[in-house]
């Protein structure tokens, strides 16, 4: 797993984009996995200012998010579905009909897991998988006890994400309790992952990620089993990593041919 600390979130969404122009320079129709949450907003924002300048188009890429909530009405400001054309389709210039999305208002919802599932598939797998952290460790929407060998289904929220997410609603009571979610599973099989986040409040979710032994008590350490991760962070979402100067090290002396 690769590490790498920087002191700005300038600087990590600069890192994480360059990682997403060199995969489009070289695969103009990939697949991104993209995630929701305020940890990739940079990444976005410093995307969308590539594709204004003309050094970068995602208009060939398709992308599939990584969860949605259940039962959020269509026009939902915080229906993830919307999240993602407001801060990636609106800013860049990938096409709104090559973003895809579980369907949180699916009747039948294991059909519309099963679907998504196969739709990633189809699309001939992710290439690179964006990802943000919950403070509990969790990836996508995979609570703590999540199998790690997970696939897309319905999940019950836990109440720290209520809590954590309630900044985007009213209040907690508005935040919903279920969820449909990539599983553990589903996100291994990226081919590229790179992992973002900022802040003292995701420090122990970092620790646990990168130093802690692999557990579905913290279902981001299934990472750890993944070949090829890069997990970009701030001073502060590193402050408890026990090898810190090792991962600046490592960082400074990376070779120049590493993609
Ligand atoms: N389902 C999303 C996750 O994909 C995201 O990583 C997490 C962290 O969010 P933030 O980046 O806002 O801290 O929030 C939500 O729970």
């Amino acid at each position: 797993m690769e590490v790498i600390i920087k002191d700005s979130a300038a600087e990590l969404a600069t890192v994480a984009a360059d990682i997403v122009q060199r995969l489009v320079h070289r695969k103009a129709d990939a697949v991104l996995g993209v995630a929701t949450g305020s940890s990739p907003v940079g990444l976005y924002d410093e995307l969308g200012r590539r594709v204004a300048a003309g050094t970068l188009s995602l208009a060939g890429c398709q992308a599939f998010m990584l969860d949605e909530y259940v039962g959020l009405a269509a026009d939902h400001p915080q229906r993830y579905r919307n999240v993602i054309e407001t801060e990636l389709v609106a800013r860049t210039d990938i096409r709104s009909e090559r973003v895809h999305g579980p369907d949180g208002l699916a009747s039948d919802i294991p059909a519309a897991c099963a679907a998504y599932e196969q739709a990633i598939r189809d699309a001939g797998g992710v290439d690179l998988q964006v990802l943000g952290i919950g403070t509990d460790g969790h990836i996508a929407f995979n609570e703590p006890t999540s199998s790690l060998g997970s696939r897309t289904r319905i999940k019950t929220l836990a109440r720290q994400t209520r809590i954590d997410n309630a900044r985007f609603f009213d209040d907690e009571a508005q935040v919903p309790t279920h969820c449909l979610t990539q599983g553990v599973g589903t996100i291994l099989e990226a081919r590229r992952i790179v992992l973002l986040a900022e802040g003292e409040q995701k420090a122990e979710a970092i620790r646990q990620l990168v130093e802690g032994p692999v557990s579905a008590m913290w279902t981001a350490t299934a990472l750890q089993w993944h070949p090829y991760v890069t997990v970009i962070v701030d001073q502060a979402a590193a402050s408890r990593l026990a090898l810190h100067d090792y991962y600046l090290d490592v960082y400074a002396q990376r070779p120049g041919w590493q993609e």
